[in-house]
Parts: C-alpha cells; structure tokens; sequence
C-alpha cells in the first residue's frame, strides 16, 4: 500500500457555526491487487469530524487492508475505497454498480453549498446558482443572531422563488432558538434544517414545533449510532462517508434510513476529488436520492486537475469509467 499526502486550500473558507473551514489536507492511498488491479483511495480528515491528520498518517502507515475495521474512520474510507476501486476495475463496472446499483445512473442532483454570508452576497449567490440550474440551496445557519440568518434567508428566498432551500445549523442553535427559527423559517418555505441542536441533544428534536420544515441529523449520528438516530424524530441523515469510515458503511446506512421512512442525503466534508468521486458514487447507487452536499468541488483549488464528477445545471456527473475515477496519480493533487 502506498500513502501520498496532499493539500487543497479552499477558495475561500467555508464559515459554520463549529469554526471556519479553509484547507484541506489527506492522504491518497494505492493499492495494488494480486491480480493486477490497482485501487486508490482517499482520506481527508477533518477533525470535529473525524480522527486528526498526524491519527490518521499514523494508522494509515500500519495499515493492512485485512485490519480496515480497526481503522480510524478517514483511514478506513482510503483503504476502504481503494479495495473498493480495485474490486470494480477488476469487474469491469463503475464503482456504483459495483456497490449494488443495477441500471445505468447518468446523474445526481446536487444542492449548491452558499455558505455563510451576509445577506447581499447572499442574494448574489443565491441568484447564480439558480442560473447555473439549481434546484436547491444550502446555507450555514446559527453563526450570527437568529434575526440576521432570517433576513440572509429572506434575501435567498426573493430571489429563488421556487428553489428548496436548506439551512446547516452545525448544532448551534438552543431550544428555544430552534424553536423560534421554525416558526419564522416555515414563512420562507424552507424545506428543513440540518442539525438544528447540539449533537448531544437528540430528544430535543421531539420539542420542536412542527411547522413543516423538516429536521436533518449530521453530527448528532456519530455521538448516537444509528439505532438512536433511526428512531429520532428526523426527517433527513446526513450521511458523510469519509466521517463514518467508508463508501460502503454510508450505503448501507442510506439503506437503513430509507427503511425507516427516513431520507439520506449524502455529503462530503469538502473532500479531494477521489473522495468527493466516490460520494457522488455512493448517491448514485441510493434510488432516487433527494438533492446530495456534493457540488464541493469547485468550493477547492485543484488547479489543473481534471474534475471526475463535475457539476453543471444542479447535477453531477456521475463517472462511468471502471471503477470510481479514471487513475488519478498522487502527483495530480500535488
Ligand atoms: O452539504 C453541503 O452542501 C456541503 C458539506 C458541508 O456543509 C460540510 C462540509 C464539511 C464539514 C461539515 C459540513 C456539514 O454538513 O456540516
Ligand atoms: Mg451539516
């Protein structure tokens, strides 16, 4: 197994209410099969979310691919995605068919991530990505005083009449906030908040009111596990595969959710291009799958790189090469 570190800067950094983030740094890691076949994976962790850079360097330079369930969640999506990439290079089909998904997918919808921004920006934001072809919207919530998010919203809202519109809250709103937000939210129609409450605070969720936005659980699902969570009163999981350790672990948790009447929403955490490949992947093998966190690419400084999944009119592309990308080489990330 060969381990190659790299780094992207974002253009600019992306505000949460759980600080700023403005780089991005992981590892891309090649395996070469007996038979031949390579795979190369990534990890790119993000702590808050996932273990440290210098915890995941350490266990991805002991790791063996026998031992993936011992992993660190980032390691384990890098070795994971690449003994997934090789497995489907060496079937010959992409990397969402090899994950179970049996007619040809062209697309994903994908929902624009507008950040956290006063409203003006806001506006202008907003106003492009319905001219880029958006079907929906992401803003961060919960970083300035409820009445400021409000007007941001306001301002989406004017100018995208039509357009979902979702909020991340990154767990920084109280009861009483959220409570507050929901009742003010639902006149601007927007379709639901990601983790409203602190992640520790799941039976919150039953407290709020219902006025029809709906509630989407993030960060809550790595302090509860998924039994918990199915059994909360959410309407939507966000499922990042590189914090729960692997493209196959976020499936079979999509899986799950729909089961209980939940809809998974698949996300990166502003994730390399092989990752972020993988992601759009995994959405493609959900059928069906309601707008992903995937249009992060762009939201990266990856130079010349070619974009395997790129965005255009709201959808990405979903690769259909062997595999999950075309062989990337270390070097490109560099
Ligand atoms: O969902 C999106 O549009 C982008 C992904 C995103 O917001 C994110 C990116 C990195 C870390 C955390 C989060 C988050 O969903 O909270
Ligand atoms: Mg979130």
């Amino acid at each position: 197994m060969n381990i190659q570190s790299f780094a992207l800067d974002l253009h600019e950094p992306l505000a949460t209410a759980a600080g700023d983030i403005a780089r991005r740094e992981g590892f891309l890691v090649t395996l070469d099969e007996d038979d031949g076949c390579r795979g190369v994976g990534e990890a790119c962790p993000l702590p808050g979310w996932t273990e440290s850079y210098d915890e995941c360097r350490d266990a991805l330079a002991d790791a063996v691919p026998a031992d993936l369930d011992t992993l660190p969640p980032a390691a384990r999506h890098g070795v994971a995605l690449a003994l997934l990439d090789a497995d489907a290079r060496e079937d010959g089909v992409p990397l969402y068919r090899h994950l179970g998904r049996d007619e040809r997918v062209e697309t994903v919808p994908v929902n624009a991530t507008v950040g956290d921004a006063p409203p003006e920006p806001t506006r202008e934001r907003v106003a492009d990505a319905v001219r880029e072809g958006y079907t929906c919207v992401k803003l961060k919530a919960a970083n300035r005083p409820l009445a400021a998010d409000v007007e941001r919203v306001a301002a989406a809202r004017e100018v995208a009449p039509d357009i979902e519109i979702r909020l991340d809250a990154n767990g920084g709103w109280t009861r009483d906030t959220a409570t507050r937000a929901f009742e003010t939210l639902a006149t601007f129609d927007v379709s639901y908040v990601e983790q409203p409450l602190p992640a520790s605070d799941l039976g919150g969720f039953a407290a709020l009111p219902n006025t029809g936005v709906g509630i989407a659980l993030d960060e809550g699902l790595y302090e509860h596990g998924i039994d918990a969570v199915l059994d909360s009163e959410i309407t939507h999981l966000v499922l990042k595969p590189m914090a729960l350790g692997g493209p196959d672990i976020a499936l079979e948790l999509a899986g799950l959710a729909r089961g209980a009447g939940i809809e998974p929403v698949v996300t990166t955490t502003i994730d390399g291009p092989i990752a972020r490949a993988a992601a759009v992947h995994v959405a493609a093998a959900i059928p069906a799958v309601s707008a992903c966190g995937l249009a992060t690419g762009s939201l990266l400084a990856t130079g010349e790189m070619p974009d395997p999944a790129p965005v255009t009119g709201g959808v990405a592309a979903v690769p259909q090469k062997d595999g999950n990308t075309p062989a990337v080489l270390p070097a490109d990330y560099a």
